[in-house]
């Protein structure tokens, strides 16, 4: 559905070039949720803005829907913006409009009907339950409200995909949630592509298939969203996931040389994670059979992302050196992720 081939954008600016985009390519799926994460400064705005051109890369190719946009005309590249809608953090409603006459102004020039643009208001207004706020102005609604007015206007043109700018950046932990899932909603009803830019892990995990994960204007890591979890590979993206995992608290009681976390000899800390494809109980005790390992579970977390379980423990080995060694590898050619933390 979308393709970015090598893009890049430098600004000029007073102070010299900006990198903001440096080299990135990814291809989105039809009906994807595909999410950026970095954090500030790191690109995801600049490059989410190239898919429609907002931006105009400085390099690179940007193709939608089999189109290349960078060679079109001012009249195609509007014809292809109608099928891309975006929303924003702060909504950007028209103040001085009720949210009827908001979600209406993407229609001026469709060639709709005046009766054909009222029902296709009403049917926006039902999708984002806002049938009893048609002629209330964006000031007399709350955040979320505002942001469903966004959503319906975004959708007014039966867009192919809907790009979100931090959509929930704005908005309380509940409200987020009820954003999330109308986002999942206009995706899984009407196979909407869907790019989401977050700084937040929880938002990614929450809704994503997949995701990349930016710095300094370069996209480190982009996979399926299960496989990013249980086999990072980056030390931005593990940053990020700690966020969200009650797991990460390991470090801190390393750091104060917590009694749950000292270990005799011989012993060895590590953190596995797993999926539901490589459940670990059951290698756990293959291990412990096989190579004599015994294993002391500290503490763990089980989520299901994406309907698949995935594990996070944080366990003590003790053994010998080269059982250990060898469970580690067992571990390893099944799958789990096995990251040594002390020893
Ligand atoms: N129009 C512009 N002119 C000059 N520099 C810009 C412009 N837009 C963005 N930048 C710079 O490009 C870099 C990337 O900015 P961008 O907004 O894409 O990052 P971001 O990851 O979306 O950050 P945030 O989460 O804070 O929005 C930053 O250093 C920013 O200052």
């Amino acid at each position: 559905m979308i393709n970015l081939e090598h893009v890049s954008k430098t600004f000029d600016t007073a102070s010299g070039n900006v990198h903001a985009v440096k080299d990135v390519s990814l291809h989105i799926e039809p009906g994807e949720i595909f999410g950026i994460i970095g954090f500030s400064g790191a690109g995801k705005s600049t490059l989410v803005r190239c898919i429609n051109l907002l931006e105009r890369p400085t390099s690179g190719r940007v193709i939608v829907d089999g189109q290349d946009l960078l060679e079109l005309n001012e009249k195609e590249l509007r014809a292809v913006r109608k099928k891309i809608g975006m929303i924003f953090q702060h909504f950007n409603l028209m103040q001085s409009r009720t949210v009827a006459q908001n979600i209406a102004f993407p229609l001026k020039g469709s060639g709709l009907s005046k009766a054909e643009i009222a029902q296709k208001i009403d049917s926006l207004l039902e999708l984002v339950d806002l049938k009893d706020k048609a002629n209330a102005y964006p000031s007399q609604l709350s955040g979320g409200q505002k942001q469903r007015v966004a959503i319906a206007r975004a959708m007014a043109n039966d867009p192919k995909v809907l790009l979100c700018d931090e959509a929930t950046s704005a908005l309380d932990p509940q409200t987020t949630q009820s954003i999330l899932k109308l986002l999942k909603e206009v995706n899984e009803r009407m196979g909407i592509t869907i790019v989401l830019i977050t700084h937040e892990m929880a938002v990614i995990k929450d809704v994503c298939h997949k995701v990349a994960v930016m710095e300094n204007g370069c996209v480190v890591e982009t996979g399926e969203i299960v496989e990013v979890f249980t086999h990072t590979k980056h030390q931005v993206t593990k940053n990020f996931i700690e966020t969200t995992s009650s797991v990460s608290r390991i470090h801190e009681l390393m750091a104060q040389d917590s009694p749950i976390c000292r270990l005799k000899a011989g012993e060895v800390l590590v953190q596995l994670k797993y999926d539901a494809n490589n459940a670990s109980e059951a290698l756990i005790s293959k291990i412990s059979r096989d190579y004599q390992v015994d294993t002391n579970i500290i503490f763990g977390n089980i989520e299901v992302i994406r309907h698949t379980p995935i594990g996070d423990l944080i366990v003590i080995f003790s053994g010998s050196k080269e059982g250990i060694d060898q469970a580690v590898e067992c571990l390893k050619t099944n799958h789990v992720s096995v990251e040594v933390l002390k020893q």
